[in-house]
């Protein structure tokens, strides 16, 4: 077995720096997206760091987004009413998929499996996106943990 497979994800990835870094990268090219860009016509810095810390959670770090950011119930509530088009998904993979490879560690097996958490998040993104603000999404769990083996 990989000596790999004995760290969390978050340890693996570089731990908070390097989520915060893939962050702001990825939104650095999200803003500057024709297609991505009116999604977001409410985006703030704050955004950066929400994201960071929510990753942080899902792959295993401390559990900040449930503990001050309302977890995987806000988490949820934040995508309502987008109505993400399954270009516009297919387009945040792509610009995710190569902030994973700017700035994560060059270990191949480590970034398929964040590549895939994006793509898994992305699809229940989309799904939210379809209902109004405002619809009930009742108590949703806590804060999904991805790890090597992917969905915990
Ligand atoms: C795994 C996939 C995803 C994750 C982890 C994620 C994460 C987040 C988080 C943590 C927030 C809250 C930010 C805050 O409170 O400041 C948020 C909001 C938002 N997300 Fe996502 N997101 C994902 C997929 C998507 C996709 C596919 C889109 C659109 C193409 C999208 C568009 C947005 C927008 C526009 C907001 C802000 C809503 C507002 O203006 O209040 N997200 N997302």
């Amino acid at each position: 077995m990989p000596e790999e497979r004995s760290t969390t994800l978050y340890e693996a990835v570089g731990g908070a720096e390097a989520l915060r870094r893939l962050s702001g990268t990825f939104y650095e090219a999200v803003l500057a997206d024709p297609l991505l860009a009116p999604v977001f016509v409410r985006f703030t810095p704050a955004h950066v760091e929400h994201v960071a810390v929510w990753l942080a959670e899902v792959f295993s770090g401390p559990e900040d987004f449930t503990a001050r950011h309302g977890g995987h119930h806000a988490l949820l509530t934040a995508h309502l009413g987008l109505a993400i088009t399954e270009e516009q998904r297919l387009r945040w993979m792509e610009l995710m998929t190569a902030a994973v490879a700017k700035e994560l560690p060059d270990d191949a097996l480590l970034r398929r499996r964040v590549v895939e958490y994006f793509d898994w998040g992305t699809r229940i993104a989309k799904d939210v996106s379809a209902s109004a603000p405002g619809t009930d999404l009742g108590e949703p769990g806590p804060t999904p943990r991805w790890g090597w083996d992917g969905l915990a």
